[in-house]
């Protein structure tokens, strides 16, 4: 289904991302890992046509999406929904209109001049916000939920497309443990159950470990491992970050201590 060849991209002299090749099928979980600079972003980046490559090309079912021009270039961006680590939700704006900016590009200049929305389209919103578990959250300003809820809001911005991958840039980068959990059981849940294939920059190696069916490692713009979770041992990561003995994989841990995961403390206050 996807087919990276030979990707490259340079800024100046430097490659950021320097002739990776992977391929695909079906709808996986996919995690990219690798530390700071490695050149996850600006991979993601290419793929969804934000930033061009020097050279390579990526085929979806066949075509070659680096290739694609103007309005088709637009179309393959709605077919790859993109997430951020910092949410780029319109603040000031109420949650289910921030959704609906999902699909602003199939609009017409008066319907956006107008803020016209069709009923179909108001109904699909508000049932992507109740899927995610934030239905009630509609009305509100943006800005007015936690930063879990904002990601989740931002999740359904993207399937407001509809697209058949989600890329995200580190989307739980700037969550606490118990929101970053529930933003990656609904990225998991949207895999699962609809089919969608995920590519996602993580930092942490246990969240790779737990959600992913595959594991991409970069170090200075290259693969330097592509397996299971499973076989992303300590010596592995070790590689990958390109840190000594010391290397200490607690250190990029999300895990929330046990006395404070949702059902347990859940069940601790029913004790009480
Ligand atoms: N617009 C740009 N101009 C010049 N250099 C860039 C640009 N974007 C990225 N780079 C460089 O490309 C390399 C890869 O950056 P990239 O952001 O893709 O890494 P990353 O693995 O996503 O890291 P991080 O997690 O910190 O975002 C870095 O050396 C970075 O400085």
């Amino acid at each position: 289904m996807l087919e990276v060849k030979n990707v490259t991209r340079m800024f100046g002299q430097k490659a950021a991302v320097d002739n990776i090749s992977f391929a695909i099928d079906g709808p996986a979980f996919v995690g990219i890992i690798g530390r700071s600079g490695a050149g996850k972003s600006t991979f993601l980046r290419m793929m969804n046509r934000l930033t061009d490559a020097s050279s390579g090309s990526i085929l979806v079912e066949g075509r070659d999406v680096l290739a694609l021009k103007g309005a088709e270039a637009r179309a393959w961006q709605s077919q790859c929904a993109m997430i951020f680590q910092q949410f780029n939700l319109v603040p000031r704006m109420d949650v289910a209109s921030n959704v609906l900016h999902g699909i602003l590009n199939r609009r017409s200049t008066l319907q956006t001049m107008f803020n016209l929305w069709s009923e179909a389209d108001i109904l699909k919103a508000l049932e992507i916000l109740g899927r995610l578990g934030i239905a009630e959250q509609a009305p509100k300003r943006a800005e007015a939920l936690s930063g879990g809820q904002q990601q989740r809001v931002a999740i359904a911005r993207a399937l407001m497309q509809d697209p058949k991958i989600i890329l995200a840039d580190e989307p739980i980068a700037s969550l606490d443990p118990m929101n970053a959990q529930v933003v990656m059981d609904t990225l998991k849940r949207i895999n699962v159950e609809d089919g969608r294939m995920v590519i996602a920059n993580l930092h942490t190696l246990d969240t790779a470990r737990r959600y992913c069916d595959r594991v991409i490692g970069m170090r200075d713009g290259r693969i330097v491992f592509d397996g299971t979770p499973d076989q992303l041992s300590t010596g592995v990561a070790r590689d990958i970050y390109g840190a000594d003995e010391s290397f200490n994989e607690s250190a990029t841990s999300t895990a929330i201590p046990a006395d404070r995961r949702p059902d347990e403390a859940y069940a601790g206050a029913m004790l009480a």
